[in-house]
């Protein structure tokens, strides 16, 4: 499928703005971005459910609409997975499964069957909805909206309404499914884990906009801008001004390859990438090429997270905050010296944003 350009206004505000993408068979594309970027808007045009107010939608090569010419939505060969799924509770699990097929009662039981096995419900087949748990009537939704097999399968963040404890589970199975049937998917979500966990392409979206695309290990690791970063992860932020290529800082410098001189700048990294080393009479480590010069810090709180520890400085420079995070146990205390290196090939350097 490949959207070209899809922009949609309300009240003269655009909320999807030039929106372009291609979604491929066997491949989930995630629309990740925080609540009311437009990401629903975007899928409800897809679905055909929303009119555009310009772009087109393709799928194998055909138009499958602009502003003039639409295909109904439910001729779109299109599958829709909603948060709020409601499966029909005067249906049993069977019949729910069966409903948008065409062919015999025995076609539609047998498709059902095929699905219910995958999905490890076929002991269920004959239950009604109220009979299931939650986890298990999202697995039914699942297999409905596959039977018909759409060649496209539209979620709009569709595990949000499950209990952590299933949801790791659920998320998994489905992919599997989803792979299996070798579908292309547009999973919408606002979440990076579930983005990261689920897409084979994540494109980040922001006020109407695909900010950034690629595989989740580029955009994580290559964000576009000071936002892409912090939407994945806690940052630190230290502020600075670009000289001849370089930004000065109490851990050295920094390359600003391209940023014009004098130009303010964030230079930004996560708490996963500080080093903390215990101070020795007065002085941290050595300078490296790799970590730059140490700065001193005081801890001001520290916390166990369960897989790691946070631990917050006061540092000298600045009077300003920095996080490191350290795996496992670390919970100095508080007013403790430490000092601090950055790893170099972990840091961004972008122009500053305001605040
Ligand atoms: N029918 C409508 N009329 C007017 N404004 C709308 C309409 N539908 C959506 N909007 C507005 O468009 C913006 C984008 O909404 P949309 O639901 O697409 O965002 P979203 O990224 O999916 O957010 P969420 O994750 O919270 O659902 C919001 O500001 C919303 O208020």
């Amino acid at each position: 499928m490949e959207i070209r350009n899809l922009t949609r206004s309300y009240d003269g505000r655009r909320v999807v703005d030039d929106v372009s993408l291609s979604i491929l068979p066997g491949q989930v594309t995630c629309l990740l971005g925080p609540s009311g970027c437009g990401k629903s808007t975007t899928l409800r045009i897809i679905a055909g459910v929303e009119m555009q107010d310009s772009g087109e939608i393709w799928v194998d090569g055909k138009l499958v609409c602009d502003t003039v010419f639409r295909v109904p939505p439910e001729r779109r060969g299109i599958g829709l997975m909603f948060q709020d799924f409601a499966l029909f509770p005067h249906l049993s699990v069977a019949d729910n499964v069966g409903f948008g097929l065409k062919g015999s009662r025995e076609q539609k039981r047998a498709r059902a069957e095929e699905l219910l096995r995958k999905v490890d419900l076929l002991r269920h087949i004959d239950a009604f909805p109220h009979e299931l748990s939650g986890g298990e009537q999202q697995r039914v939704a699942l297999a409905r909206a596959l039977a018909p097999e759409p060649a496209i399968m539209l979620m709009d963040e569709p595990f949000s309404g499950l209990d952590n404890r299933l949801r790791d589970g659920i998320r998994d199975e489905t992919l599997r499914l989803l792979k299996d049937e070798n579908t292309a998917v547009l999973l919408v979500t606002h979440e990076p884990e579930e983005a990261m966990r689920m897409a084979d392409e994540i494109a980040l979206m922001r006020r109407g906009r695909i900010v950034q695309q690629g595989a989740p290990y580029n955009v994580y690791t290559r964000p576009a801008d000071r936002a892409a970063v912090s939407f994945f992860s806690d940052v630190n932020v230290l502020k600075a001004r670009v000289d001849g290529a370089l930004a000065e800082t109490a851990f050295g410098q920094f390359l600003a390859p391209g940023i014009a001189d004098h130009t303010e700048v964030d230079i930004v990294f996560r708490p996963q990438h500080v080093r903390i080393d215990f101070d020795r009479g007065g002085s941290g480590p050595l300078p490296t090429p790799s970590d730059g010069v140490a700065a001193r810090g005081v801890v001001e709180r520290a916390r166990f997270l369960g897989q790691e520890s946070l631990v917050e400085f006061r540092m000298d420079f600045d009077g300003g905050v920095l996080k490191a995070t350290v795996p496992g146990v670390f919970l100095p205390k508080a007013g403790k010296a430490m000092w601090l290196t950055v790893r170099r090939d972990r840091c961004f350097v972008f122009p500053a944003q305001a605040g």
